[in-house]
This record gives structure tokens, C-alpha cells and sequence, in this order.
């Protein structure tokens, strides 16, 4: 794959992940609309590969485009209370200025930062919460359709949508990861939902790296850890992207806490700058709610 990779909001948690995991491996160019203090740059990211700018402004993104061989795309709102508004402009907007501008400067590989809400109609009242149990053997597996819970559902399968698009029109790789819910050194607490679709940040950080190594044509796949406890198959990533991930929420109590005797390898990133940083990234980031649209099933 020819570099350098363009990571687009990479000054969130799942891109300071990524950089923490393999941000010496790549050379990067990255792209927020918040500028990024140092601690969540690579050291060896240069001023000019920094981009300040909003993923709609068609213009700044095509600059920041020129020579790129992969995308990592995840800026957008991440709530899954945003507003019409919000995912309008900056997911479903903005995902579609950021993959033409790829498609248009020949971008080999473009991994789109999906998510667990495209699909969260499927957890229906009768299937849950056993659905979020170890003895419960229901699976999606990526070749379902689409059942988005709530807008921010209905931005991400519009993203997959534009990636099939831009795959079959331009001939553009894509992968489409279904990102369950990252948290740093331990499973989200007392969830068992979220301990079923936990995504540690060096799986995440190994995954975003084998959408950058594998060849794909368009893939919809899931970014979980290897849970014991799981209703998304990790099969499809395995087979078309080589992930193999180390952790398992079964390594941890319902509280978080490691259990006695068990590997719990993700390792304490406390040392680091960069995880840090992530650690103190607010749980609902910088987007204006408004109270005048609609935000139906959050
Ligand atoms: N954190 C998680 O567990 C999950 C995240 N995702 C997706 O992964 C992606 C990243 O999520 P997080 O890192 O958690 O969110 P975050 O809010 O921590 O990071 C998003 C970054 O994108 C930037 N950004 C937002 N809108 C922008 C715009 N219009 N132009 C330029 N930059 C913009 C923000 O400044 C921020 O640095 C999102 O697309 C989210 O929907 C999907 C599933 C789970
Ligand atoms: O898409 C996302 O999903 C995760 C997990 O969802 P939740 O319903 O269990 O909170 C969420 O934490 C993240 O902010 C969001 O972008």
C-alpha cells in the first residue's frame, strides 16, 4: 500500500487508539477539526501533515487528499442521540466529500468507521438480554441488512452505502467496520451489552491496521474484541482482513475489574501521553444539540 494514510478525526478516541497502537508504523497525515495538541501526535508527524479542518469543506479535504494511498475516515458526530442536523452534515456529508475525494485522487484502500447502531434494530425486545449472553448463539455476521436503532444508525449505513458505491463505481477498496464500543484497559463496567461488543483499544488499533494491509474489495465487517460474549461474528474479519484479536471481556469481571488468573493483556497504557489524552476525551464531544430536530430512537 502506498502512503501516507489520511486519518481523518484523528484527535478522537478511536484515532488516538490507532495512533497509540501503530502510529510509528505509518506515515500519517492527519486531519480534525480541532486542532491536535502534540501529545496526540506521532512524533513523527510533521506540521504539514497536520490538517485543521471540517470534513465538509470539500476544498481542504481534497488538498489534504493529494498523494494519500489509504483512508482511515472516523470524524463525524458519534452520539447516538445526534440530531438529524448533526449526522446530516458530518456524517452523511461529509463521509460522501471524503470519499470522493479518495476515489478521485486514486486512493487504493478507504476503512470507514461504521458502527453497532447501524445494526441495533436486530436487538429486539424478545432477544435481549440473552442476546448479550455467553449461552445465547445468535450472530450477525455483516451480510444482514441494515437495521439502524436511531439516526445516528441511519448516518452509518448511509456511510456503507456510499462505501459500496464508491467500491463499485471507482474501484476504490472499502471496509466498512462495524466498531462495537471502545474502551481503554477494560471492558465498559456493569454493561453487559457493551461487554459483548467491547473493542480494546490495541484490538482497534490491530484491526484499522489489517484494513490497511489486507485486499478487500468492499467488506462489512466487525470491530469487537474476542468476546466470550458476543452477537457480532469476528468470522468475516478474520478471513478477509487477517484480525486476530488478543482480548476478551470474559477476562474481566461485570465490574471491569481483571479476574484473578486470567490474561487480561491489554496493557495499562497509563504511561503514555497519547492514552492520556484519549482517557480525558469527553464522553459527549463537541456538537451543539438541537432541540428542533428530531433524534427518534436513541
Ligand atoms: N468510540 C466508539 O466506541 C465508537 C465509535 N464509532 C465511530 O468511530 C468514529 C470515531 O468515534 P470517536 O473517536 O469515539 O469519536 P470522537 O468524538 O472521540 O472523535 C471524533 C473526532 O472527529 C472530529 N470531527 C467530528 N466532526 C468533524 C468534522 N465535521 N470535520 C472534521 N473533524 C470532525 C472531532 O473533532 C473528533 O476529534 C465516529 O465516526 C464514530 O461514529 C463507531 C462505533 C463505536
Ligand atoms: O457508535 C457508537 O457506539 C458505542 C457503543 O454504543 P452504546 O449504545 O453502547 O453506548 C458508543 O459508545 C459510541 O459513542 C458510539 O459512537
Amino acid at each position: 500500500m502506498d502512503e501516507p494514510v489520511l486519518l481523518t478525526g484523528a484527535g478522537g478516541r478511536v484515532g488516538q487508539a490507532i495512533l497509540h497502537g501503530i502510529g510509528d508504523d505509518y506515515e500519517w497525515r492527519l486531519l480534525d477539526r480541532e486542532p491536535l495538541p502534540a501529545a496526540k501526535v506521532p512524533d513523527r508527524v510533521t506540521d504539514a501533515d497536520r490538517y485543521v479542518a471540517d470534513i465538509t469543506d470539500a476544498r481542504a479535504v481534497r488538498e489534504a487528499m493529494a498523494g494519500v494511498g489509504a483512508v482511515i475516515h472516523l470524524a463525524g458526530d458519534p452520539r447516538k442521540t445526534a440530531p438529524w442536523d448533526s449526522v446530516l452534515r458530518n456524517n452523511i456529508d461529509g463521509t460522501q466529500v471524503v470519499m470522493r475525494a479518495a476515489a478521485d485522487a486514486g486512493v487504493e484502500k478507504f476503512a470507514f468507521a461504521s458502527s453497532n447502531h447501524a445494526v441495533g434494530g436486530y436487538e429486539t425486545e424478545d432477544r435481549t438480554p440473552d442476546l448479550y449472553r455467553t449461552d445465547d448463539d445468535y450472530r450477525l455476521d455483516g451480510t444482514e441488512l441494515p437495521r439502524p436503532g436511531n439516526l445516528y444508525g441511519v448516518s452509518k449505513a448511509t456511510g456503507e452505502a456510499l462505501g459500496r458505491f464508491y467500491h463499485d463505481q471507482h474501484g476504490m477498496s472499502v471496509v466498512c467496520v462495524r466498531i462495537g464500543n471502545l474502551t481503554k484497559d477494560h471492558p465498559p463496567r456493569e454493561y453487559e451489552r457493551g461487554q459483548a461488543m467491547w473493542l480494546s483499544h490495541r484490538d482497534c488499533a490491530h484491526l484499522f491496521d489489517r484494513c490497511l494491509q489486507a485486499d478487500y474489495g468492499y467488506e462489512i465487517v466487525y470491530g469487537i474484541s474476542n468476546n466470550d460474549r458476543r452477537y457480532y461474528s469476528i468470522k468475516r474479519a478474520r478471513e478477509a482482513l487477517g484480525y486476530d484479536p488478543a482480548d476478551n471481556s470474559a477476562n474481566y469481571t461485570f465490574e471491569g475489574e481483571p479476574k484473578a488468573g486470567a490474561e487480561t493483556n491489554e496493557p495499562e497504557t497509563g504511561e503514555s501521553e497519547t492514552a492520556d489524552a484519549v482517557d480525558d476525551a469527553p464522553a459527549e464531544p463537541n456538537f451543539p444539540s438541537d432541540p428542533d430536530t428530531p433524534t427518534d430512537g436513541a
